[in-house]
């Protein structure tokens, strides 16, 4: 078994449009490690949600995957029917987005949400549902007793929070995480990624996080990939990138922002 849970390779997607086919991803290839954390920097407009997009399948039109491979655990997303795709999706790789908060659906009851999703991919009962929501509500600082509230009840902060419990209930695999606490003020937004942080080494998944905050990045993952006008430009270990950046582009970005403690500062392991 390859120590690599995703490996892309070659990816090109395109948006097309009148004028023409728009290359909004160019010849991108890494891997992500089990249990890695991985993170895609680079400016707005680079194309990390394109690729985020890409690897679930969720790209709609006139975004079109135009060449390349996406492998998870050997068997390449690109080639699988729509309804293998369904199956992969939430339960082997989660996904949760900027405005995921505003997905849960304000007419049901959280509890019922959870019952929702876990139905649907494990058949589950409701009463195995209710005991994995309060499980999660525990894993993610949310009293139990709060499960049966409906989402207006609960803060922005609480209600990513759920997504985020939702997603991981399934224990997927992967967790993609674009821009997952960028609506949320600085406080909340460190809170629940210390918390992902703590899930992520109980539960060893893997992570794609997403942000152009380069800071966070480095505090929270392994390695990072810098993307700039759709290509990648640079991929190493966050000491690496964050030290002795290879590309210009990864210094300007440095540059441009005051130097803040590492992810050993965060997570308090050896620097
Ligand atoms: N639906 C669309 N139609 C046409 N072009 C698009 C569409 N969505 C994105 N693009 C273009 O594709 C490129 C990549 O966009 P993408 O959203 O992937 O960037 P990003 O790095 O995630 O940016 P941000 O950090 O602002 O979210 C941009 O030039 C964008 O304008």
């Amino acid at each position: 078994m390859s120590n690599n849970l995703l490996q892309i390779r070659n990816l090109d997607v395109d948006y097309l449009l009148d004028k023409g086919a728009f290359r909004a991803v160019k010849n991108v290839s890494f891997d992500i490690g089990r249990g890695e954390l991985f993170g895609l920097a680079g400016e707005s407009g680079c194309g990390k949600s394109t690729i985020a997009y890409a690897i679930t399948r969720l790209s709609k039109p006139p975004a079109w995957v135009a060449g390349g491979e996406i492998i998870l655990d050997g068997q390449n997303l690109l080639k699988l029917p729509e309804g293998e795709m369904q199956k992969i999706r939430w339960r082997r790789v989660g996904m949760v987005f900027q405005s995921a908060m505003n997905s849960l659906n304000p007419l049901m009851r959280v509890e019922a949400q959870f019952h929702d999703v876990l139905h649907r991919h494990t058949g589950c009962s409701r009463s195995q549902s209710r005991e994995t929501a309060e499980a999660m509500f525990k894993l993610v600082g949310i009293p139990v007793n709060r499960v049966a509230d409906y989402p207006h009840q609960f803060s922005g902060g609480m209600r990513q929070r759920i997504v985020i419990a939702i997603c991981l209930a399934l224990r997927p695999e992967l967790i993609i995480m674009d821009e997952p606490t960028t609506a949320l003020d600085v406080v909340v937004q460190r809170e629940i990624l210390e918390q992902v942080i703590d899930l992520q080494r109980t539960y060893g998944f893997s992570v794609l996080f997403i942000t152009h905050d380069l800071h966070l990045m480095a505090q929270l993952c392994h390695r990072i990939g810098v993307m700039l006008k759709g290509e990648l430009v640079e991929v190493g270990d966050v000491r690496q990138v964050s030290q002795s950046p290879a590309h210009d582009y990864t210094r300007k970005l440095w540059n441009a922002i005051p130097q803040l403690p590492s992810r050993s500062h965060m997570t308090g392991e050896p620097a």
